[in-house]
């Protein structure tokens, strides 16, 4: 499997394929074309010196005669873990909150509205580890934690909502551990949080190990920019979640990650993007970068000997639109920052378009599912 040294597929694609053949691939694999974003040359200057990648795109919607467009910027970063898993707790939280600070004052130079951070953004993944020490220190507070003040900081400074999904440890309930993301409004206020609500059984994703399944259902943050959701992760592969939280009013859902190669790189550009088209909305997409070596070593569970890493973790943070177009991807190698221009009347015009939300028939749903989840169900087979 490719890793540091394969960079992205439309890179590959672009280097081999004859223009004429690149456009039509382009079109066939990400629906109608992304206008590059302008972005100003001050910020390309920070991103290079910073040693980051900075791309942006904006999709484009009709214009309406009643409606003014609702434009706004959504940022993804996407970063590695700068330093080794074994570095004292402290001094890697805030060698990462400098890394995050100095991406976000790029965003701000862009226009960006909403920032979002990947998952677990201040820690290495060290679920696959089942250990809990040192790990579990990495937890913190939504409320009135280290990450949230320096988001609260953040938010305020540049009038920015910032998503910042954390392992969360919630002092009033027991102090346990749950993955969380808090939303912090650009006022600098802390909005809410929202909590994943499927957990991964799969390879070295071991994380009921130390998370239970969110309990807060599915809420949607109003902020001034729109509506906005976090399906956390796992919950991508995990069609009612989304829907859930499009039926609540989310015209962004955000999906903060960190998935492997091995696992999960050919479901990647499928699965945000398929629920932008089935949810009428927009979906942010956003993975960790690069390889995490740990000081244990730990088994996958598949027979394979004793090891001490992840995986590679690929990147590829990507924005879908409600017509099933998307930006392409920031690459697999690199910390990055994605700045996306939406128009949020192309959710409602998609919508009046294919009509899922009309031709959905949820009661129908609603009434065979209240049925399947009963233990004395029969499924429904008719056989000869
Ligand atoms: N963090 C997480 O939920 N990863 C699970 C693997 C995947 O969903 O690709």
């Amino acid at each position: 499997m490719a890793g540091a040294d394969w960079q992205s597929l439309e890179q590959c694609l672009e280097k081999y394929l004859p223009l004429a053949d690149l456009q039509e691939v382009k079109r066939i694999l990400y629906g109608s074309d992304t206008r590059r974003l302008d972005l100003p040359e001050r910020a390309f200057e920070a991103a290079r010196q910073c040693d980051f990648d900075l791309q942006g795109y904006a999709f484009p919607a009709a214009e309406e005669q009643i409606r003014h467009p609702r434009l706004l910027r959504v940022g993804l970063v996407q970063h590695r873990i700068p330093l080794p898993a074994k570095t004292p707790v402290a001094e890697q939280v805030s060698t990462i909150h400098r890394r995050i600070e100095a991406i976000v004052e790029v965003a701000a130079m862009c226009g960006v509205n909403i920032i979002c951070f990947q998952e677990a953004w201040t820690m290495p993944f060290a679920f696959c580890t089942r250990e809990k020490l040192p790990w579990t220190e990495f937890a913190e507070s939504a409320e009135d934690g280290l990450t949230t003040r320096l988001c609260q900081k953040l938010a305020k400074k540049h009038g920015m909502v910032v998503i910042s999904p954390i392992l969360e440890r919630d002092h009033d309930h027991g102090d346990v551990l749950w993955n969380t993301a808090v939303v912090i409004s650009n006022s600098g206020a802390v909005l809410g949080k929202t909590r994943k609500n499927h957990i991964p059984r799969v390879g070295d994703f071991n994380e009921s190990t130390y998370y239970m399944e969110g309990n807060l259902g599915h809420p949607v943050f109003q902020t001034q920019f729109g509506k906005i959701a976090v399906n956390i992760c796992y919950g991508r592969h995990h069609p009612l979640n989304w829907l859930m939280y499009s039926i609540n009013g989310a015209e962004i859902i955000f999906n903060p990650s960190a998935t492997t190669g091995n696992l999960s790189e050919s479901f990647w550009p499928i699965e945000a993007r398929n629920a932008a088209i089935a949810n009428h909305c927009f979906t942010c997409a956003i993975n960790r970068v690069g390889e995490e070596h740990f000081p244990n070593e730990f088994t996958s569970g598949d027979g394979r000997k004793a090891h001490k890493d992840f995986g590679y973790f690929y990147g590829s943070s990507y924005v879908a639109a409600p017509d099933g177009s998307r930006t392409p991807g920031l690459p697999r190698n690199r910390d990055g920052l994605l700045v996306t221009e939406l128009d949020l009347n192309l959710c409602r015009q998609m919508n009046d378009l294919w009509s899922f939300k009309m031709t959905g028939r949820y009661e129908m749903y609603a009434r065979e599912l209240a049925e399947a989840v009963k233990p004395n169900y029969s499924p429904h087979i008719v056989k000869e």
